[in-house]
């Protein structure tokens, strides 16, 4: 889990292992890291450095990563819903609940653009759309 090992300075992180606790429940949205040292203590979210120049920097440059990350998950949500209503659409007709070869080609596009990560990645959008196997 990323959360507890961006709020540490970067010396600390190398042979780190995550311990049991670094993985919260699946389903559990991680809550603020109680226990991290903070390296800087101004109002608002800890950049991760006391520079100002680069403190700015990095806050500036967050607000489109938060831009992103609310796509994403809006994007996430309906390509979720849109999978379920081809499914109940495909089974209230008569048909199957999955079709196997659609979902290898969208695994191989993933792998194709970003390799391994890509994998794994359309293995969980596909499981958020159509349940697990
Ligand atoms: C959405 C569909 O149904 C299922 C879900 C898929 C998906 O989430 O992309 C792909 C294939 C099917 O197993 C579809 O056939 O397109």
């Amino acid at each position: 889990m990323i959360t507890n090992m961006v709020e540490q300075p970067a010396d600390r992180l190398a042979n780190t292992p995550p311990g049991p606790s670094a993985e919260p429940h699946a389903n559990t949205p991680p809550g603020p890291s109680a226990d991290a040292p903070q390296a800087n203590s101004g109002a608002g979210t800890q950049t991760g450095t006391d520079a100002p120049g680069a403190a700015e920097r990095i806050a500036a440059i967050r607000e489109r990563i938060d831009e992103i990350d609310d796509a994403l998950i809006a994007l996430w949500q309906e390509r979720a819903s849109l999978s379920r209503q081809v499914g109940a659409t495909r089974m209230a007709s008569g048909g199957t609940r999955l079709v196997l070869s659609r979902e290898r080609e969208i695994v191989d596009r993933f792998r194709e653009a970003l390799g391994a990560d890509g994998t794994q990645l359309a293995l969980l959008l596909l499981r958020a759309g159509r349940g697990p196997l």
